[in-house]
C-alpha cells in the first residue's frame, strides 16, 4: 500500500487533473516558445520529445515530487542491484546483468561499488556469470555453424534457423530479426509461436529440413504451445533425418535442462539463462539466439551494447533528464491525470512492425495488474491498453478513432531519420506523414476553418452546415515523437531497453510487481482441463456455457 507521502504526492497529481486545462498542450507553446526543445531530451542516439503532451510547468514538478516519493530511484538501484524485486516469485529482475561486456564488473556503472568478486555468490553474481558463460557458449556455437564446422545430419551446412517460443520466447527476437535482417545476414530466421498449425503448416514448404536448425526457446520448457510445436517439428526433422539425425538439429533455450533432457536435447546443445530473467525481458539472453544465428554474432553484440548503453543513462541520469523515467511520467499523467486508458505506439518504418507486439507484451503483462506488490487492492488505474501498426498503414485503419474519438489516445511515435534504403522520395513522405500526424493531433482544426475551406472549395450553405462539424478536429491530442538517427542492432537496442526500464519505472510509481504475469494462469489451467472433452464426449467440461459450445464444436467435427 502506498505510504501517506506517496499517497499526497498522488493527491497533487490527481488534482492537477482535474483543472479546466488540464489537458490543454497548445498554450504550453504559446506561453513559452522554447518549449520544443526544453520538452525534448537526448541519450545515447534515442531522442525524446515530450513537447507535444499536457506536461506543463505545474505537472511537470508534481510528478517529479511523486517519482521521488515513490522512490523510483531506489526500485531501480534494488533491482540493478539483484534485490528481490519481483517479491512474488521471490526474486530479482536481472535482464541488465545480461548486457554487461566481458571486463566490465558485475554491477551496472554506479552499482559497481559493491563488493562482487567472482567468487561473489549474491543474485546478481551468479547471474552476472551464467550471462557471460552463456554469451561465450552462444557466440562460439554462431560462429561454427557459420564456418560450417557444426552441420546437420547429412554434412550439409545450416541456412536458416526456426524459434519455436511463444510470448517472451518469440516476440522479442522476431520483432528484432523483423527489424534488422537484410539478405546479406548469414542465415535466415522464422519463428513458430502458435499452438494452431496453420502456422507449421504455412511455414513448412518454405524451409529443407536438411538445413535448418532448430532451437526450442522456453523459458519453463512446460508451455504447452511450444512443447506441442517442438514435437511436431521434431517428428518433421526424424521423417527425413531419422531420430538421430533429428537430434543434430535441434537446440533448446531454457532454463530447465532437465526438461530439455527429456525431450531429448543433451546438456550441451542447451542454452541456459538464470531465472531472474523475466521472458519478456529475455530478449538478450540465450533467447536471442536466433538473433546471433542470422544476423551474426557482431550484430548481436551490438544489439547488446545498445541495450547497455541505455542502462548506463538509466542508472546515472538525474531525474529530471532520465528517458525512461520521463516515458513513465507522461503515462501517469495520461493514465491518471487525464483518464486516457489506451496508447498507441505508431513506428514510421516497416521493420519496426513487431515493435508494437513487442511493446504489448512488456507493457500489458508487466503493468496489468490491480494488486500492490504487498497484495493490497489498487486504487487507482494501473497500465494502459497499448496497441499499434506501422504508419503509414495505421493511418488507413485506426487513426480515426486517435483524432476524433471523445476519449484521447496517446501516441509514441516511431521516426527514423535514415532510411535503410536508396529510396529517399519515399522515405520523406513516411516522414512528413509521421510528422504530419503528430501535428495534426496537437494543432486539430477549427469549424471556423473547415466552414472557411468548403466554402472556398465550392460547397452550399447546407452542406457545409451538415458536413462542416464532422470535419472539426480538436487538437490538443497527446503524442510523443522518439527519433532515431538510423535503425541498426545498437540503436533498436537502446530503443527496447527504454521501455523496459519505462516499464520498471511505471511498477514503482504504481506500487506494483511489473514481473511477475499471474493474470496468464488461469486460462492454461482451464485449457487442460477442457482439452479432454475436446477429445471424447465421455469427457464433459464443468462449466455449462463451455459445455454447451464443445458440444456445438463437436457436433461440427462430426458433420465434417
Ligand atoms: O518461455 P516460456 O516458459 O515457454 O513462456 C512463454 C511465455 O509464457 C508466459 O509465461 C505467459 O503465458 C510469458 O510470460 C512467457 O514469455
Amino acid at each position: 500500500m502506498p505510504s501517506s507521502e506517496v499517497e499526497a504526492a498522488w493527491a497533487v497529481v490527481e488534482a492537477l487533473g482535474q483543472q479546466p486545462d488540464a489537458a490543454a498542450i497548445r498554450p504550453l507553446f504559446t506561453a513559452d516558445p522554447g518549449r520544443p526543445s526544453r520538452m525534448t531530451h537526448r541519450a545515447a542516439d534515442v531522442l525524446l520529445d515530450l513537447s507535444r503532451t499536457a506536461l506543463g510547468p505545474a505537472v511537470l514538478p508534481a510528478l517529479f515530487a511523486l517519482a521521488r516519493a515513490a522512490d523510483v530511484e531506489g526500485f531501480r538501484d534494488a533491482m540493478a542491484g539483484g534485490e528481490t524485486v519481483n517479491v512474488t516469485e521471490g526474486r530479482g529482475a536481472l535482464h541488465m546483468t545480461l548486457r554487461i561486456p566481458d571486463g566490465a564488473p558485475p554491477y551496472p556503472p554506479g552499482h559497481g561499488d559493491r563488493p562482487a568478486t567472482e567468487a561473489s555468490t549474491t543474485p546478481s553474481t551468479i547471474a552476472w556469470k551464467l550471462a557471460r558463460q552463456t554469451r561465450h557458449q552462444m557466440q562460439a556455437f554462431t560462429e561454427a555453424v557459420h564456418a560450417g564446422a557444426i552441420r546437420g545430419a547429412t554434412g550439409e551446412t545450416f541456412s536458416d534457423v526456426l524459434n519455436i517460443g511463444i510470448g517472451g520466447s518469440d516476440l522479442g527476437p522476431f520483432m528484432a530479426a523483423r527489424a534488422l535482417w537484410t539478405p546479406a545476414c548469414p542465415m535466415r530466421a522464422h519463428y513458430l509461436a502458435n499452438v494452431d498449425a496453420h502456422a507449421w503448416d504455412a511455414l513448412r514448404p518454405r524451409i529443407n529440413p536438411a538445413r535448418t536448425l532448430v532451437l526450442v526457446a522456453s523459458k519453463t520448457f512446460t508451455t504447452q504451445e511450444t512443447m506441442t510445436n517442438a514435437a511436431l517439428v521434431r517428428g518433421w526433422l526424424a521423417e527425413t533425418l531419422g531420430d538421430a539425425g533429428a537430434a543434430m538439429h535441434l537446440v533448446a533455450l531454457s532454463t530447465n535442462v532437465a526438461g530439455a533432457a527429456a525431450f531429448g536435447i543433451p546438456a550441451e546443445r542447451v542454452f541456459g539463462f538464470s531465472d531472474t530473467v523475466g521472458g519478456r525481458f529475455s530478449l538478450w539472453s540465450a533467447i536471442g539466439l536466433s538473433l546471433a544465428l542470422s544476423l551474426g554474432w557482431p550484430a548481436f553484440e551490438q544489439l547488446l551494447a545498445g541495450a547497455r548503453a541505455m542502462d548506463e543513462h538509466f542508472l546515472a541520469a538525474p531525474l529530471e533528464e532520465n528517458l525512461p523515467l520521463l516515458l513513465a511520467l507522461a503515462e501517469i499523467w495520461h493514465v491518471n491525470g487525464l483518464g486516457y486508458c489506451a496508447r498507441a505506439v505508431l513506428p514510421y518504418d516497416e521493420r519496426l512492425a513487431r515493435f508494437p507486439a513487442h511493446l504489448q507484451q512488456l507493457e500489458m503483462e508487466s503493468l496489468g495488474k490491480g494488486l500492490h506488490a504487498d497484495g493490497t487492492p489498487v486504487s487507482r488505474r494501473t497500465g494502459p491498453v497499448v496497441f499499434g501498426e506501422p504508419g503509414t498503414n495505421a493511418q488507413h485503419s485506426f487513426v480515426q478513432l486517435i483524432h476524433q474519438s471523445p476519449v484521447p489516445v496517446p501516441v509514441d511515435f516511431v521516426l527514423i531519420a535514415n532510411p535503410g534504403h536508396v529510396h529517399p522520395d519515399s522515405h520523406r513522405k513516411l516522414l512528413a506523414n509521421g510528422l504530419a500526424q503528430a501535428e495534426a493531433l496537437l494543432v486539430g482544426k477549427s469549424e471556423h476553418t473547415v466552414r472557411a475551406e468548403m466554402a472556398a472549395a465550392g460547397a452550399s450553405q447546407e452542406q457545409i452546415d451538415r458536413v462542416a462539424p464532422h470535419r472539426v478536429f480538436t487538437g490538443d491530442r497527446p503524442s510523443t515523437v522518439i527519433l532515431l538517427p538510423r535503425l541498426t542492432p545498437h540503436t533498436l537496442g537502446q530503443l527496447v531497453a527504454l521501455y523496459e526500464h519505462k516499464v520498471a519505472c511505471l511498477g514503482a510509481l504504481w506500487g506494483i510487481n511489473p514481473f511477475d504475469q499471474w493474470g496468464v494462469e488461469l486460462g492454461k489451467q482451464l485449457a487442460a482441463h477442457i482439452l479432454p472433452a475436446l477429445e471424447s464426449r465421455l469427457a464433459t467440461a464443468d462449466e455449462p456455457a463451455t459445455a454447451a459450445l464443445i458440444a456445438e464444436i463437436l457436433d461440427l467435427q462430426a458433420r465434417g
